[in-house]
């Protein structure tokens, strides 16, 4: 799609530490993740255990405290032309109108009629072809986002980031906008790494799901799809060989508040998934126990 071409996102051994208030604090540690070119990752996690910032920093919009980042085998510093980041909220221009905000993603070489038929072929890419000449205060949040997602889709970027893009919107604005993102997905066949809080977003659209959050670091799994055999211990739980984990390792003293990859987990099944998919009932459940949510498909297993 419009030269378009998914890239690989490689990173490794990153760390992130900020000061606030005089105090340093570490966010990220240790964090290694790779991302195959075209591959969707999904990022779970507690809320401010450092997603946005991992994003960020596979963006060039921070820089890791240690660690690095590739893209297409190439090391980030400051911002990355080969990325281009949707966040929560839209960050339009409110002075320029959609199409004027679109063609502020363009990479610079593309200019004149050629620009004109990429903005116009993004608008319409996500259903905004009317509403060319609307300012963003003239149209609907979900509007507002799907404008957002054109101007970083008409970067023609190599990997997509998603910092919560959809959390924003109205449940059903939501559902349509993950459907939007998958048929684009599937299209531009881009890398995305997508920042949620929604495990049935994440079940939903990636073929990955990483789990990032304080405590020991990382066990690749498969995924579950039902309870352990009779007198087999649930090795393949993601909720209990989580907390197992935490048990063995959680000494008093030791603990590192630092966010890592806890879990990296691979989707069964072709994406998009079937929103009511029960062969994932047991996988969107342990992915909650995980979670600290308790559902009765978890406490039941
Ligand atoms: N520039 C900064 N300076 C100091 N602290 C920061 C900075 N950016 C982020 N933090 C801190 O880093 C932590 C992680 O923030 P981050 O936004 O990455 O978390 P998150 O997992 O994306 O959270 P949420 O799910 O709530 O959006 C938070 O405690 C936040 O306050």
């Amino acid at each position: 799609m419009r030269g378009m071409s998914a890239v690989p996102l490689h990173i490794s051994g990153v760390g992130k530490e900020f000061t606030a208030s005089g105090r340093r604090r570490a966010i990220l540690a240790d964090v290694d993740l790779d991302v195959a070119a075209g591959e969707v990752v999904a990022l779970l996690g507690p809320s401010g255990c450092g997603k946005s910032t991992l994003l960020r920093l596979a963006g060039g919009l921070d820089t890791p405290t240690t660690g690095s980042v590739l893209v297409d085998g190439q090391p980030v510093r400051g911002f990355e032309p080969r990325c281009a980041v949707v966040f929560q909220e839209p960050r339009l221009l409110p002075w320029r109108n959609l199409e004027r905000n679109v063609a502020f993603g363009l990479p610079r070489d593309v200019t004149g009629d050629r620009a004109r038929a990429e903005v116009a072929h993004w608008l319409s890419v996500v259903g905004l072809a009317g509403f060319a000449k609307h300012r963003p205060r003239q149209v609907s949040g979900g509007m507002a986002q799907r404008a957002a997602l054109a101007r970083a889709l008409a970067r023609r970027p190599g990997v997509l980031l998603l910092d919560e893009p959809f959390a924003a919107l109205d449940a059903l604005t939501r559902l349509r906008m993950q459907d939007l993102l998958a048929d684009v997905q599937r299209e531009a066949g881009t890398t995305v790494l997508l920042v949620t809080h929604d495990v049935d977003e994440a079940l939903h659209l990636a073929d990955r799901i990483v789990l990032l959050g304080a405590g020991p670091s990382a066990r690749k799994t498969a995924p579950t799809v039902g309870p352990p055999s009779q007198g087999e211990p649930p090795q393949d739980s993601v909720a209990e060989s989580g907390s197992r984990r935490r048990t063995a390792c959680g000494q008093p003293g030791d603990v590192d508040d630092a966010a890592s990859i806890r879990l990296v987990l691979d989707v069964p099944g072709a994406r998009p998934r079937d929103r009511g998919d029960s062969g994932l009932a047991a996988l969107r459940s342990s992915l909650l126990a995980e979670l600290g949510v308790r559902t009765p498909a978890a406490v039941a297993s």
